[in-house]
């Protein structure tokens, strides 16, 4: 059983909690300073307080808060060198928050799937921790990458799937408007792009090779992407998550990473 506690119980939060409760194996603490929060976690968690003493002797504790607001945390959280504690507020380096506790600080750039046990991850550490690795692994996929390269995590994976959200309205849209139910366009949206993930996770192939292997000649497939070649959506999509990138460093300021 490894115990764990989640500081700040919002979107990021409360998804990490909820994948950790479907995983099993967890005695999860929540805390948060707005009840509401956690009254509404609560089905989740074995307790949930508004005291930050609670999580004191947690082996993991999870930094969900803003990154305004890591600081003021970090302030009043005690703990000690044999604890663990995972940041994951964009923009803030892990140097940062070692300067300010005594326990091991590792970082990951998580995203919203961690709820059902989807999530791609980044991690950045200075020795692999293997309770971390095994909550990485619960929740989903995970690469190891430099610290120096968490902003550009940042962008891909942490922001990412409003990205996919946005495609995935786009397609569903257009499905609906010509003469798809709804309900119907939105299931097919979303599980095309879940297979479409899912292969690629499963696949050797080149995505330029599974391309090809949707387009039958003279078939229907090629007519789209016709479309989609002589367009400029490479660059609209490379710009958005270049935009995400250039955020996180503003938000990490004078620090470099
Ligand atoms: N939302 C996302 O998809 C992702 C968010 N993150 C990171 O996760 C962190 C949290 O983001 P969200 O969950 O989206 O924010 P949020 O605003 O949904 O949740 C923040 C939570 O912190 C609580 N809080 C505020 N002050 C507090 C304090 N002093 N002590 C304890 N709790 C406090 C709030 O009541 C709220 O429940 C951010 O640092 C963000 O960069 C990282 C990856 C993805
Ligand atoms: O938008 C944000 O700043 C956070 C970090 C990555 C996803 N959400």
């Amino acid at each position: 059983m490894i115990d764990v506690s989640v500081i700040g119980c919002g979107n990021m939060g409360s998804a990490l909690i909820t994948g950790l409760s479907r995983a099993g194996g967890y005695r999860i603490t929540a805390y948060d300073v707005d009840p509401e929060a956690l009254e509404a976690i609560s089905a989740h968690c074995d307790r949930t307080t508004t005291d930050l003493g609670d999580v004191r002797d947690s082996e993991l504790v999870v930094l969900a808060v803003k990154p305004d607001i890591v600081p003021i945390v970090l302030e009043d959280l005690d703990l000690r060198a044999e604890q663990t504690l995972v940041t994951i507020a964009a923009g803030v380096s892990r140097a940062r928050v070692a300067a300010e506790t005594g326990a091991t600080v590792v970082r990951i750039m998580p995203n919203l799937a961690a709820e059902t046990q989807t999530m791609a991850a980044a991690v950045s550490w200075d020795d692999p921790d293997e309770t971390v690795r095994q909550m990485l692994s619960d929740l989903g996929e995970y690469v190891e990458i430099d610290e120096d390269r968490m902003h550009v995590a940042t962008a891909l994976n942490g922001s990412g799937p409003a990205f996919v959200f946005y495609l995935i309205r786009a397609m569903q849209e257009r499905a609906v408007a010509e003469g798809l139910d709804p309900a119907d366009a939105r299931t097919l949206a979303a599980q095309t792009f879940k297979g479409a993930a899912e292969t690629v996770l499963r696949s050797d192939r080149d995505l330029d090779a599974l391309i090809d292997a949707v387009c039958s000649p003279g078939g229907t497939t090629i007519e789209g992407m016709e479309v989609l070649f002589d367009s400029d959506v490479d660059d609209v999509v490379g710009d958005a998550l270049s935009a995400a990138r250039r955020r996180s460093e503003e938000l990490a300021g004078d620090d470099t990473e």
